[in-house]
This record gives structure tokens, sequence and C-alpha cells, in this order.
């Protein structure tokens, strides 16, 4: 090129062509914007007949943009140029390398064809060399710089949409949903035909697409090693393929053939699961109107990335609360109340009316009837059945503990908090709480509960914030409450707010046939946990447990039942077998060769003195039969020692002789306690 030596002239020329670039550049928002604007202006500022950006695509020199007449590339300047890396100048043409930015991406598919800044000129320049160079330079630097920011905005752009959908696929858990809403994010932000992802099931070798858009309610299933998707899998990279370059064998036409479908161009990308482990293949097909670069493998990528975190926890959260279902049926199956007699019915009718709403309930009835079932029965029939159900047996509270064991403490509230303990109305929170023998707590704790379930917020023990707390409240008791009020030892107010909706246990004795089906179902269930074929109970036996009183109740049925599955190996139990005459519990509530069933009609007193005189002998026959050892004692009656020390004291027996064996076990109790 023909150039002045450094002049006057030259740098008014140079510093006008400058300062008209500079001003134009600062309204440049794009590289195309910029040439099509500055490069007219600046070629006749310095007397320039044409220039443009020339790439080189796969080994071709092509013009990407160019002002003035076309031009007949100068391939070994070009060449030249991108060796030495700096502007080439000769007569007619100079040349500039347009560097390449290289924070875009560091996938190896992210290769952008080189680009020089060509400038022809046909006439003597008014510039010099020096200054064409650093024009020419600046010009490259230029166009460098915008698109630079033009791709990054263009990236913050499409992460945006990324981030955007991958919090609403968070919310998705269907499964066909969450594929769907996937794709079709692929192709809005691909522009493209169809995007499918391909699931790889290790075990049979195959990818599953899903969701095979155009293929309503079809999976798409191919082998694991074909076409690129396969080839993204083995290789655990991105492959972009196009109809016009690449190599017709590498895709799989059968899919194409199978619905009627034509595959121009594709990008696949591999999905990696959280140990980074490949889990399937994204893959885009049909760029409309264009084919795929390395700019759309790197959207698929992180589109790919997100839909992985996104499928994987669906799939997570399809699996817990799964076996979250599992578990509630499971318990739900071992709260069932078993009962055909019309009074059982009849609880369990109403029970199921109330179980829907969040109303208090309180359930009365003897020891061992059945009550904490029936709390369960309630909570497993609620809409709060996937929460928490917690038990407390409030006789086990002595009142020093109370607030401590239902409200919880702060980490040194007292001398013993060594830490912080949640109470059990917040570990109830979302669920019920079940509050049995509610009869026996202290006055101080009964004030404290009822300004809970009146504010319905607890404050540990030791602390100061208040913390709400959403819990259905279901209580029992097998004392006279109404009896107690008038003795004023059971709040009033409570006792309202805790009654409303009551429900009350049958004793055993009086349910009848019941006997058999609870006898028969818990034989069913004890032989299915040891493994052996239930056994069938005889006529005698049938009697026999049909005269037999059941103080015990339903626990007392249970422990015998258990009992005759351990120990009576015959595949039929008779009334021996059952040994309600000879097993300590029975040997002490009926005398001797008395007849069971006359014993119970016998009586003169009323039903509940006769079962308090009988709970008073067969107490005392246990005792004795354990030689005074209450923990034995209480252990024979299914009763846990505090409480039986409890029900002797409410049966009026003495205690003095059996308390020098003080209770260690009766401070708290949680929901796995049987009391009587
Ligand atoms: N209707 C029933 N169907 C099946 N099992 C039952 C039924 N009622 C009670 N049981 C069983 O009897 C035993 C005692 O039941 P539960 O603890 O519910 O009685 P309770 O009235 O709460 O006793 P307590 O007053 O001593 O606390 C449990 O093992 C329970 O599984």
């Amino acid at each position: 090129m023909m150039t002045h030596p450094e002049t006057k002239t030259d740098t008014t020329a140079w510093l006008q062509a400058v300062s008209q670039m500079v001003a134009q550049l600062v309204d440049c928002d794009s590289s195309e914007k910029l040439l099509s604007v500055t490069l007219p202006d600046l070629l006749s500022s310095v007397g320039m007949a044409s220039g443009g950006v020339v790439i080189n695509d796969a080994g071709t020199w092509r013009c990407q943009h160019w002002t003035g007449p076309q031009v007949t590339l100068p391939t070994d300047l070009l060449e030249e140029t991108l060796d030495r890396s700096q502007p080439t100048i000769t007569d007619s043409w100079c040349a500039s390398l347009i560097r390449q930015t290289s924070t875009a991406s560091d996938s190896p598919l992210w290769v952008t064809p080189p680009k020089v800044l060509l400038l022809q000129s046909t006439k003597r320049l008014s510039l010099s060399s020096g200054s064409l160079n650093h024009m020419v330079d600046l010009l490259a630097n230029s166009i460098r710089l915008i698109a630079d920011s033009e791709l990054k905005s263009k990236r913050i752009g499409q992460l945006a949409v990324v981030l955007k959908s991958s919090a609403a696929w968070l919310q998705i858990d269907d499964d066909e949903q969450l594929l769907r809403h996937i794709a079709d994010t692929a192709t809005q932000l691909l522009q493209c035909e169809r995007a499918s992802i391909f699931l790889w099931d290790k075990r049979r070798k195959k990818l599953i697409g899903r969701p095979a858009l155009g293929i309503e309610d079809k999976a798409l299933e191919v082998s694991d090693d074909a076409g690129v998707v396969g080839e993204v899998l083995q290789s655990g990279e991105a492959k972009i393929w196009n109809s016009v370059s690449d190599d017709e064998s590498r895709v799989n036409r059968s899919v194409d053939r199978q619905h009627a479908f034509q595959t121009h161009s594709l990008v696949a990308v591999p999905m990696r699961g959280q140990r980074n482990e490949i889990i399937g293949v994204f893959e885009a097909i049909n760029h409309r109107g264009r084919i795929f670069d390395a700019e759309h493998a790197l959207v698929l990528s992180d589109l790919a990335q997100h839909a992985a975190v996104a499928i994987q926890a669906a799939g997570a959260r399809r699996q817990l609360s799964e076996s979250c279902d599992r578990l509630v049926r499971d318990a739900a199956s071992d709260a069932q109340l078993i009962g055909a007699h019309p009074d059982v019915r009849q609880v369990r009718i109403n029970a199921d009316k109330v179980a829907r709403t969040d109303l208090s309930v309180l359930i009365l009835g003897k020891n061992g009837t059945g009550k904490e079932v029936l709390a369960r029965h309630l909570h497993y029939q609620s809409d709060r059945r996937s929460g928490p159900f917690i038990a407390v047996n409030c006789a086990a509270l002595v009142e020093s503990l109370l607030e401590s064991e239902l409200f919880g403490h702060e980490r040194g509230a007292f001398t013993d908090a060594n830490q912080t303990r949640v109470g059990k109305f917040e570990l109830a929170n979302g669920g019920t709480l079940f509050l049995d023998e509610i009869g026996d707590m202290s006055p101080g704790g009964q004030a404290k509960l009822l300004r809970v379930l009146e504010e319905k917020v607890v404050v540990r023990v030791g602390g100061s914030q208040t913390i709400p707390v959403d819990v259905r409240v279901i209580a029992a008791t097998n004392q006279p409450l109404e009896q107690m009020i008038v003795e004023k030892r059971f709040r009033e107010d409570l006792y309202f707010r805790l009654n409303v909706v009551s429900l009350t246990l049958p004793a055993l004795c009086d349910r009848g046939d019941d006997v058999l089906l609870l006898a028969e179902h818990f034989l069913q269930h004890f032989c299915y946990q040891i493994g052996r074929q239930a056994p069938t109970l005889t006529d005698s036996a049938k009697s026999a447990l049909l005269s037999y009183p059941w103080p015990g109740n339903i626990r007392e049925l249970r422990n015998t039942m258990e009992r005759v599955c351990y120990l009576v190996t015959q595949s039929q139990i008779t009334a021996d077998d059952l040994s309600l005459a000879t097993s300590p519990g029975s040997r002490l509530a009926v005398p001797s060769g008395a007849p069971l069933v006359s014993r119970r009609f016998d009586t003169p007193h009323e039903l509940s003195e006769s079962t308090r005189i009988f709970q008073i002998e067969h107490i005392k026959r246990a005792i004795e039969s354990c030689g005074g050892n209450m923990t034995e004692a209480a252990s024979l009656l299914g009763l846990h020692r505090s409480n039986l020390y409890r029900k002797m004291r409410q049966l009026g027996m003495n205690t003095s002789e059996s308390d020098s064996e003080s209770d260690s076990n009766s401070e708290s109790e949680t929901e796995s306690d049987d009391i009587s």
C-alpha cells in the first residue's frame, strides 16, 4: 500500500478519522452496526476503496461483512496475518487480525473461526504506514470489544432464561410434564424444531427419549451406542452434526423414517447427575434456518445441567413421598380399630366423622380398651396423617418436668439443661398430640396446657420467643373427669377445651364376640411375625375366651395370644392352652374351680365396683406370685412399674411396703409407653 512518511497532513487526517470512529463507537451496540456505520466513513476519510471483515470457515476465506466493490480475497496475505498476529500492510492491502474472545466458554467445541479486518486501496494514501497500522488495529480491537460485549449480553439473556426455567422445573413433580417443560425451553432458546431428553437405561443399554416431541404418548427407544446421541453418551462430550458438512453415517436415520421426520442438523450434549455420572443426553434437532454451532452446544449444556438436577430432584421427591406414603400406610394399618360390636362400630363411625376436622377429641375407656389405637386411627384418617403422631403419658410426667417435656427448654434454663430440647408440642407440629391419662395431670400442668391450647403458641422453658404450633390434641383418660371437676381435681375450662367431641370405648367383656375376632387377629399377627401358620381356636378355647372377664381388656387378650403363639406349637388351641385359669393374671382373678362365666354375673356389686374389687385381687395375687417384686409384678400385669403404683393408689391399695422400691423410671414416657 502506498503510504506517506508521517507528516502534519497525515496526523490531521489520522486524528480526524480516529475521532470520528470513536464518536461512532460510543453509539454502537453491535459489531454489525459498527461496520456498516464506521467503515464507509473510515474508508472515505483515508481514501480507501473497500474493506470489511473476512472469516476463515473450515479452511476457506469468505467475506462476513464488506463495504465497497467486491474483491478477490488475498488469501496468502490473510494467512500471513493469521500467522503473524499483527497488521500486515502491502501496496494495496491492509489486514489486521480480530482477536478472539477467550471468556465465552472452555468447551472444546467453542472454536470460533478466525476473522481478519481487511482494507483495500487502489491509490496512494494520505496516511503513513505507522498511522494506518494504529488505525486498523484500533478498529479491529473495537470490533472485538463490541462483539465480546454482544456475546456477553446474549449469554446473560440466555442464562437468565435457563435460571428462570430451572426454578420453575423444581416446582414440577410430574415426570412427563417436567420433561416436556424442559424440552419446550430448549426449542425456544435454541430456535429448533424438536428437543428430546434421552435418559440412559444402563442395564438394558438403551436410551429412552422423552418427550419424543411430535410422537404423542410414545417413548423413543434407541440403542445406547447408536447415532450422534450414542456418540455423546460414549464420549461424554457435546457433538454437533449437520447434513451439509458431516458424515451421513453418524445419524440414526431409522428414527427419522419411523417418525416421518428429516433431521438436517442436530446438537447433543451429555446430562450429568450429582456425582458427575452421565444420566442421559439432551438433543436439539433442526435449527430453524441455520446450522447449530458451538454457541448452541453451550446453551444446551447449560440447560442440560439444570435439567439433570430437576429430573433427579423430582425423582428423589417422588421416592421420598412414596416411602413416606408407605410408612403412613403401614402405621395406619397398625392403628386398625378392630371390632364388629355395635358400640365399637358406632365409635368408628363417629371417629371417621370427626377425623378430618381439627376438633379436640376426648377418648374415654378403661385401661387397655384401645384408647391409643383409636387416637392413632383418628390421626391416620385425618389430613394430618403424614405429620407426626406424638403420644405423651401425662401420668408419668411429674410436675417439675411437665413444662419442659411438653414445651421444651432452652440450654441453661435449669441446672441439668445442658442443651436445648424441643418439647412434644413442637415435635407434633403439623400432626397430632395424644395426651394419655390426662386425668392424672397436675393442676399446674393443666393450667399451662390450657394456655397453650388457647394461644396455639409455646414458649420453651428459659426462652422468651413464642413458637407457633399447629397441633391437633386428642386426650384420653380412664378417670371420671366430671366427678373430678366437682372435686376440684380437674379444671372445668380445660375439660371443655379437650372434650369438644368425646368417644367412649367399651370394656372388652362388653364387646361380645369381638373377643374372638380380636383373638384371631392377634393370632394371625403374631404367627405371621414369627413365621408360623396360625393355629385355630377349638370350641373350648372360644368358650374360655368368651367367659373370661378380661380385666386388662384388649391388652391382656393381646398378651395372652402372643404367649400362645410362641408356646403352643399344635395347630389347634384348647382352653387349657390359653391357661386363663392358670396364668398369673387369670389365676389371680378367678378362684380355682369357679366357673368363669358364673363369676361375672353372680357378683352382688355393680360392674364398676366388681371391676375394682377384681383389680385389687388381681394385683395382690400378681405381687404375691412374684414374691413381692414390683417390677416383675408390673411386667406380669402388662404395666409400667410407676403405673402399677399409681393404679394401686387409685384403687385405694396400700403401697407403703412396696414404695421402698423407689421408682426411677417414672419421669417421662413417650409414645411407646403402655400404661394401665
Ligand atoms: N380395636 C383394637 N384393635 C386391635 N388392637 C387393639 C384394639 N384395641 C386395643 N388394641 C391393642 O391393645 C393394646 C392396648 O391398646 P391401647 O394402648 O390403645 O389401650 P389404652 O386404652 O390406650 O390403654 P391405657 O389406658 O392403658 O393407656 C395395644 O397393644 C393395642 O394394639
